[in-house]
């Protein structure tokens, strides 16, 4: 857990962060959110103490971070950030590699952790893991930038914009795998964007700021159907507030489902259970559909989701 109390930080004249208290339960994902300039990196870089706090407290598992040696600190803490960071004359390997040989993890051990890794963000071993930072794409690169916060397997992520100078197919793709790996891992998690869609689809709670404050805490759905005031309102965008709800809960929460699931006919289209009730929406619209078919992972066809009860029932 970790516990920001009363939480202030100085740039000269400019309060960067101010007065803040923020609670983040183990195995949390935290999302602060808002736009440029509003403290969310220098919020997060006071939990590593890669900056110092002007006044306040900040705690992890009941334990004052100042009291701990920062290194410690540091390496129980993974960090992701926009640029990267990589060593750019490393290799992929060496570079997600430099946690575990800081913790001094026999290179065995080290090594198999890396090749986990890689595939685990949808890297190949055999032919990544030698590679320089320079021969690999963006996304790559940031997949990487994932893999070495990930390495020294932390209790807790600080992640800041770390999908955010990507395409958008790549970002969703990395978006999909951090949420497989937080159900796989499930770490404490502080990410920092601007982006509020990033935030509704990462966050178990998400944190609004607004110039140095936090102007409300709460969960996505909290958020969208109760924003505290105006500029969480303008934020989500009351226009598609419905669609953001939408796509907050999948097919398999509204499906009728079959008693028995049954093979799919040839060419029929339809939605998976783990899609989002907007996926679902857009398809029904797509096609003209009133009703359609349900597909488990496995592709047996196992129920139906009908247009009537998502407008009824979908927000
Ligand atoms: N090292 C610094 N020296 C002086 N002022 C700083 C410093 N770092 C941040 N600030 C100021 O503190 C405020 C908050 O900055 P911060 O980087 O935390 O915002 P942010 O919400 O992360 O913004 P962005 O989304 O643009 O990264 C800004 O007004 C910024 O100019």
């Amino acid at each position: 857990m970790i516990e920001l109390k009363g939480v202030t930080r100085r740039f000269g004249d400019v309060v960067a962060v101010d007065n803040i208290d923020l609670t983040i339960e183990t195995g949390e994902v935290c999302v602060l959110v808002g736009s440029s300039g509003c403290g969310k990196s220098t919020t997060l870089r006071m939990i590593n103490r890669l900056l110092p706090r002007t006044s306040g407290e900040i705690l992890v598992d009941g334990e004052d971070i100042n009291k701990a040696d920062p290194e410690a600190l540091r390496l129980n803490m993974g960090y992701a950030i926009q640029s990267t960071g990589l060593f750019p004359h490393w290799t992929v390997a060496r570079n997600i590699g430099v946690v575990p040989d800081l913790l001094k993890w026999p290179s065995r051990k080290r090594d198999e952790r890396v090749n986990e890794l890689l595939t685990l963000l949808g890297l190949d071993p055999a032919t990544d893991a030698h590679k320089y930072p320079h021969q690999l794409s963006g996304g790559q690169a940031q997949r990487v930038g994932v893999a070495r916060a990930l390495a020294g397997d932390p209790n807790i992520l600080l992640m800041d914009e770390p999908f955010g100078a990507l395409d958008a197919i790549t970002r969703e793709n990395l978006q999909q795998e951090m949420l497989r790996i937080q159900r796989q891992l499930n770490k404490t998690t502080v990410f920092v964007t601007h982006d509020i869609d990033e935030a509704l689809k990462l966050a178990t709670r998400i944190a609004v700021m607004d110039q140095g404050r936090i102007i409300q805490h709460d969960t996505p759905e909290a958020i969208l159907r109760r924003p505290a005031s105006a500029f969480v309102e303008n934020l989500i965008g009351k226009g598609d507030r419905g669609l953001k709800l939408l796509a907050l809960r999948t097919v398999g929460d509204l499906m009728e489902r079959y008693p028995q699931p049954r093979r799919p006919e040839p060419y029929s289209n339809g939605v998976n259970e783990a899609d989002s009730l907007r996926v679902a929406l857009s398809v029904m619209v797509w096609q003209n559909s009133a009703e359609l078919p349900v597909f488990s992972e496995a592709g047996e066809e196992i129920g139906t989701v009908k247009r009537e009860q998502l407008l009824q029932g979908g927000a």
